[in-house]
């Protein structure tokens, strides 16, 4: 229960022509009909209600004689003339509703006060509360890719989000792409950034990877860190980075937020939500080469999205085209993986747990380099659930946010029928590890070394363990022999690597909003 030292206003106003009690409390809003109605009625407000004041938009006043919208009913109506000379002014709140699934939506409730005064005392008192809450970000940078998904981000954001951020006093720079990496680099060289609370994005996964490439370099130039040496730790960024989900799978913003909606996104920045995440660097031979903080996939992922840049002109279809295709074309690859086991972390894979909230690093000694070498169809780590419309629980629905690990999963060789099972396992409850030929381990670092790649002090150990080596032999001599093909790329974050032997380690987190 609320102390009554806390209650900071108290009156009796109007909604709807209706009596409510109205109370403002240091942390919430909440009106309470004085006379319940004793005949249910579906569109009338029922009894009571909060409204967190972290959760408020803005409250506006009404001008008398102006239409205003109650949202219980969706319905507009015309605050009459008499009403509005007996009441006085009256004033609106805009508030985050949460809905199914996730969604949050933009409700808003007018009330009317007996008095100009009264009214003045609840705008000045709520607006106080709003300016003290110190997260919200006041100014944004935004950057528009209007490439990405079905290349609607423009209009996503003018239509469906522009107004929120105004309503909610956010001033804004926006700025839509004209070419890829014109974010990433606009960021990097150009901007004042020390203006901004946060950078928005409206995209997809792509889009968001240029993000972090140009606030991560940028960070680091400022922090005087070398962004290419392997061995230093990241300066984390002080900027938030909000996504306005408008690409073709949306992974980054579904794992965090649970839903791809770009109102619900929108409303997440605007009450200044912040969720830290991993971010792992991808190096081969000491060489940086990316960062990434969903999928890094192998074989299958890697097969799907080289084929399916070539098929943008199809929108987010191009990716079940392609999915198909490689799932048809049933391609493996050799090699050999490494991993550090995470250890003294909280949880493991198989956790029946969802995460989308952070997780505090755990700093405890790993344990020993483990090496697995065979026939992949498939190797991929999930720094994330990596969560999305086509797979709502993800690759690896128990991976934490920001735990500084990421979850291995190897996919071994085995049959078609078998690669369906546990393909289609990721749309539905089944466990899509619980099966013979996929193993999945929480990792802090791991190498990956095409079989071609190999050292000969390696391949003499495979030597050992295959039982086929004259046949691999031949295939690795004559790649166009007909059997699987050589390399495979990765998939990082849905962009293509310049390398198939790669160097992962978790680097840090950074904030997302
Ligand atoms: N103006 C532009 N013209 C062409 N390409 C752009 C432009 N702006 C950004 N890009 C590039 O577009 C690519 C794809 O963008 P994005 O990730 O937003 O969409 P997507 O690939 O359809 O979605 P997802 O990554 O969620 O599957 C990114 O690699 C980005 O660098
Ligand atoms: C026959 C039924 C089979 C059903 C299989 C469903 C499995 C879907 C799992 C989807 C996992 C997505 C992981 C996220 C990857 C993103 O970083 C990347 C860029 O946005 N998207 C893809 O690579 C796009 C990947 C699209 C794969 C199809
Ligand atoms: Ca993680």
């Amino acid at each position: 229960m609320e102390k009554p030292s806390r209650l900071l206003l108290l009156s009796e106003l109007r909604v709807r022509n209706l009596a409510y009690d109205v109370s403002l409390c240091r942390s919430l809003l909440s009106w309470k009909r004085l006379v319940p109605s004793p005949v249910y009625h579906p569109f009338r407000p029922s009894g009571s209600r909060s409204v967190p004041v972290s959760e408020i938009i803005c409250v506006r006043e009404e001008e008398e004689e102006k239409s205003s919208r109650g949202k219980s009913d969706g319905s507009w109506r015309k605050i009459k003339e008499g009403e509005g000379k007996d009441c006085g002014q009256a004033f609106t709140v805009l508030y985050v509703q949460r809905c199914q699934q996730h969604r949050w939506r933009c409700a808003e409730i007018t009330f009317t006060c007996p008095s100009d005064a009264v009214c003045q005392r609840w705008v000045s008192s709520i607006r106080e509360q709003l300016a003290s809450l110190a997260s919200r970000p006041k100014h944004l940078l935004v950057y528009i890719n209007p490439y990405g998904g079905k290349k609607q981000g423009k209009r996503i954001y003018e239509q469906k989000v522009a107004a929120l951020f105004d309503q909610a006093g956010i001033v804004t720079q926006v700025i839509v792409t004209e070419h890829a990496n014109h974010a990433r680099d606009h960021l990097r060289t150009e901007t004042e950034l020390k203006r901004f609370d946060g950078v928005v994005c409206v995209g997809g996964d792509g889009m968001f990877s240029e993000i972090i490439h140009g606030l991560i370099w940028r960070m680091q130039i400022d922090a005087g860190v070398d962004p290419n040496s392997p061995d230093e730790s990241l300066s984390p960024s002080s900027l938030r980075i909000g996504i306005i989900p408008a690409g073709s799978t949306d992974c980054i913003c579904f794992a965090t937020v649970g839903t791809n909606d770009p109102v619900t996104s929108a409303l997440h920045i605007i009450v200044g939500d912040s969720q830290p995440m991993d971010v792992c660097s991808v190096h081969h031979n000491n060489t940086f080469l990316r960062y990434s903080v969903s999928l890094l996939g192998y074989g299958f992922y890697g097969d799907v999205l080289t084929d399916s840049e070539r098929k943008r002109w199809m929108g987010p279809a191009r990716y079940d085209f392609s999915g198909v295709k490689m799932f048809l074309s049933h391609h493996y690859y050799e090699g050999a993986v490494s991993y550090l086991p995470a250890k003294g972390i909280i949880g493991t894979p198989r956790d029946a747990f969802r995460c989308r909230s952070g997780y505090e690093p755990s700093h405890k000694s790993d344990g020993e380099w483990r090496t697995i070498r065979g026939k992949f169809l498939a190797i991929n780590a999930a720094s994330m659930s990596c969560a999305c419309p086509r797979s709502p629980k993800g690759l690896s629905p128990a991976a934490h946010l920001a735990d500084g690990t990421t979850d291995l999963i190897l996919v071994r060789k085995c049959s078609r029928f078998n690669f369906l099972r546990h393909l289609i396992r990721h749309t539905s409850k089944d466990d899509q590890f619980d099966l013979t030929f996929v193993e999945v381990h929480r990792v802090r670092r791991f190498r990956f070394t095409p079989r071609q790649c190999q050292s000969d002090s390696d391949l003499e150990l495979d030597r050992q363990e295959n039982k086929h080596q004259i046949f691999s032999q031949i295939c690795r001599d004559h790649p166009a022999c007909g059997c699987a093909p050589a390399y495979s790329s990765w998939n990082c974050d849905g962009e293509i690597l310049s390398h198939s032997a790669i160097d992962v380690r978790y680097q840090n987190t950074v904030m997302e909003s």
